[in-house]
């Protein structure tokens, strides 16, 4: 399974410490189950085996990430091959949710990709509109005409921040006499849209053509299709006469009573659109907040696409998701260096990293059935050949974006992007992998894009739950990695996979860890080897070991701290909700849902957060088994103190005094949430008292059953 070709990738250094490391963790992880088979404690039944089904957890976990450390490799990039010619580039925008998804900032991000280094004539943004926001269309047009003179000012200028937004903020920009110029208008467009989205409107006074769909029936979940050229290269010029890209608005016809699908279903539609319009063979798909940085990107992965010494089933090529304004220490780990950037260059040593639904440059045909089994179109390689303003191909793009398109057809089961799990990304890559497709992770120093994440501690659980119920959609259906992907990417592929389509059940030993030593040792029961016992040196290892590898793989200690924090946080928060989401969905109470991200700034917010303070502020339930871990583990470390001050039990309680202790350093931002603050990010007092009861309530379930 291995990759080769010396001059496309390059091993990493760490995969044989990796390897050695995995040899001897393995043995310290059968000598424990061996323990934990033939020791006889006085733990009680109930605890055992939680302990037991803790444990086995950790040990499935730690042997599927093993997958992604045993042979990762990076990629090579290769300089455009000068006698070829660039093919046409489609990019394809989505955005959901005019009030969680700022206009302005889609209408950025599409003007960020408009100005890529690309031949106007062979590039188009396409933006989906799940939302139908004549709003979000509004900043569109201003976008389009804005662009007139920012597309040529980036390019005389040699700008590589070119969405206008985040070049302004930024601190490395001159303001001479032109880029003032351009400044001013990016404000007056600004204004512009910031006054329409506060009206809620467009008015009649920029009502256009375009927005003639709006009227009195037309609502974001009851609407017939809308397909806008909004800039149409050959006939639209800048104002340094160049030919402007093409740029389309596209929202799907929605209805009530039919599925849409969330993204996956609106890329769908996309492709349809694309295909009909301008049928470029690549593609690059971006989520609304996934600004371009680097206006060479296209050029730089064509490489990939167009050498023929380059493996001719590329399907996709990945780019990190790279974010900015994350605060410094990383408070919420957003970096997710793990899932971005390690575990990529992991698979990129097998079949390719997963698609992680943004940054990414598909081949138009991977959509379409395996390598070597295409279904459909009949001619994917078909060029179009009249405009894409046409009257008659309008028609039919509005056309492939009805509700009714779908019915019958293999849209989304057996081509497009796939239906059925909330992490679309995930399992479309996933299922691509198995059709044959391969993936390459291309990580560039300048990072090629930047997105953001959440501010505030319930989005990021939030979300985070979200991707835990589309995981487990993708884990326990027919399509397992371990069963059914094994067979067709191999076994390390598909432990890699694993890896993440059962992350949710970290919840089953964060829960054991954050609760039962703590309480045990409250009652003084010991359920751990004593410190003289040579057991306790194999937990120790075990605890160390895991930390301690993903310590130096994260290289700065404040970020993997915070990091490993949010694992525990997630365990206790969005793994154990996103289960119980996934079940009752599964029960058919609820339906599922994609909760967007919210992505507006609140001032005051984004204060605390660049302090480094978590925001809690809101009276989640996400936050009670969070809170009370904090104050279980809070009253067993003073409980447990005071024993060692009387020196009572200590060597029996080290191995739960040291959890503890550990458990009370991750709380220290829940306590000061709790008590010492007064800010609208505090923890809601009525978090605090339902979570003192129901730890009150689980320390005398948890006493009185544990010596049965
Ligand atoms: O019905 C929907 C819901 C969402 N979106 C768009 O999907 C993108 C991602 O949504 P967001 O709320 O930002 O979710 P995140 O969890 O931040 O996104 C991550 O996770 C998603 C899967 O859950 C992937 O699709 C994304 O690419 C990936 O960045 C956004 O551009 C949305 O506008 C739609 O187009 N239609
Ligand atoms: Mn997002």
């Amino acid at each position: 399974m291995e990759r080769r070709g010396a001059e496309w990738f390059e091993a990493l250094p760490r995969r044989i410490p990796n390897r050695v490391f995995a040899l001897v963790y393995s043995a310290a992880i059968l000598a424990l189950f061996y323990r934990h088979a033939t020791a006889t404690t006085h733990r009680g039944f109930f605890i055992s085996t939680w302990m037991v089904a803790a444990d086995i957890t950790l040990a499935f976990m730690w042997l599927n990430s093993q997958a992604f450390r045993i042979n990762p490799v990076a990629s090579r990039p290769h300089p455009f091959p000068e006698d070829l010619i660039p093919p046409a580039l489609d990019v394809f925008i989505c955005t959901a949710d005019a009030s969680k998804e700022p206009p302005l900032r889609v209408a950025a991000t599409a003007l960020s990709a408009l100005a890529y280094d690309y031949p106007p004539e062979k590039l188009t943004v396409y933006i989906s509109d799940d939302g139908a926001s004549e709003l979000t269309l509004f900043a569109l047009v201003e976008a389009a005409r804005f662009g007139k003179v920012w597309l040529p000012f980036c390019k005389e200028n040699r700008i590589k921040l070119r969405c206008p937004q985040a070049f302004f903020g930024s601190a490395s920009v001159t303001f001479d006499s032109t880029t003032l110029k351009i400044k001013e208008l990016y404000d007056n467009m600004k204004r512009r849209v910031e006054d329409i989205v506060e009206k809620g409107y467009v008015g009649d006074e920029y009502k256009t053509k375009v927005f003639s769909r709006w009227g009195k029936d037309f609502t974001s979940l009851d609407h017939p299709s809308v397909v806008e050229v909004l800039l149409q290269s050959g006939e639209d010029i800048d104002a340094a006469s160049c030919s402007m890209p093409n740029l389309v608005y596209v929202s799907r016809q929605k209805k009530r009573t039919s599925n849409h699908h969330f993204k996956a279903g609106a890329l769908n539609a996309l492709l349809r659109v694309s295909a009909t319009l301008t049928n470029a063979p690549i593609i690059l798909t971006l989520d609304c907040d996934m600004i371009s940085n680097d206006p060479s990107t296209p050029q730089n992965i064509m490489c990939y696409f167009l050498d023929k010494s380059f493996n001719p089933n590329l399907g996709y090529v990945q780019f990190p998701v790279r974010f900015h304004g994350i605060n410094k220490r990383d408070t919420y780990g957003s970096e997710m260096k793990r899932v971005f950037h390690i575990n990529p260059e992991g698979m990129n040593g097998f079949v390719g990293p997963d698609y992680s639904g943004t940054g990414t440059f598909f081949n138009r045909k991977a959509f379409y059935g395996g390598p070597s089994s295409m279904i459909g179109p009949r001619d994917p390689d078909h060029l179009v050949k009249s405009h894409i303003n046409d009257k008659a191909i309008l028609e039919i793009a509005q056309d492939v974006t009805t509700c009714d398109y779908e019915k019958g057809t293999n849209w989304g089961s057996k081509i497009g992007f796939r239906y059925g799990s909330l992490v679309e990304d995930y399992y479309t890559g996933y299922m691509l992998h198995c059709e044959g497709w391969k993936s390459v992770f291309c990580n560039p120093t300048r990072p090629a894009f930047l997105a953001e994440m959440p501010i505030a501690l319930n989005d990021v659980v939030t979300q985070t739950k979200r991707w835990n119920v589309g995981l487990l959609e993708v884990a326990l259906s027919k399509h397992n990695p371990l069963t059914f992907g094994r067979r067709y990417i191999g076994s390390f592929m598909a432990h890699c996979y694993s890896y993440y389509a059962f992350g949710p059940f970290w919840s089953i030993p964060i829960m054991f860890y954050a609760f039962i030593p703590q309480i045990t040792m409250l009652i003084n029961v010991s359920i751990f080897p004593k410190a003289s016992d040579p057991w306790f040196f194999l937990n120790m290892f075990l605890f160390l070991g895991a930390y301690g590898q993903d310590l130096i793989e994260f290289v700065s200690v404040r970020k993997w701290w915070n990091d490993q924090r949010m694992w525990l946080v997630r365990g206790l928060s969005s793994d154990l909700f996103g289960t119980l989401e996934y079940i009752s969905n599964q029960l058919g109470i609820g339906g599922r849902s994609f909760n967007v991200t919210n992505k507006v700034d609140d001032e005051e917010m984004r204060k605390r957060y660049d302090e480094g303070k978590f925001e809690f502020g809101v009276s989640s339930p996400m936050f009670v088994p969070l809170s009370m871990a904090a104050i279980i583990n809070l009253v067993a470390f003073l409980g447990g103190v005071l024993q060692f001050l009387k020196s009572r039990g200590s060597e029996d309680m080290l191995g739960q005094m040291v959890l503890t202790s550990m458990g009370v350093a991750n709380s220290l931002p829940v306590y000061e949430a709790m008590v010492l603050r007064s800010d609208g990010g505090r923890m809601p007092t009525k978090i605090t008292i339902i979570s003192l009861v129901l730890a009150s309530f689980l320390f005398l379930v948890v006493s009185s059953i544990a010596n049965i």
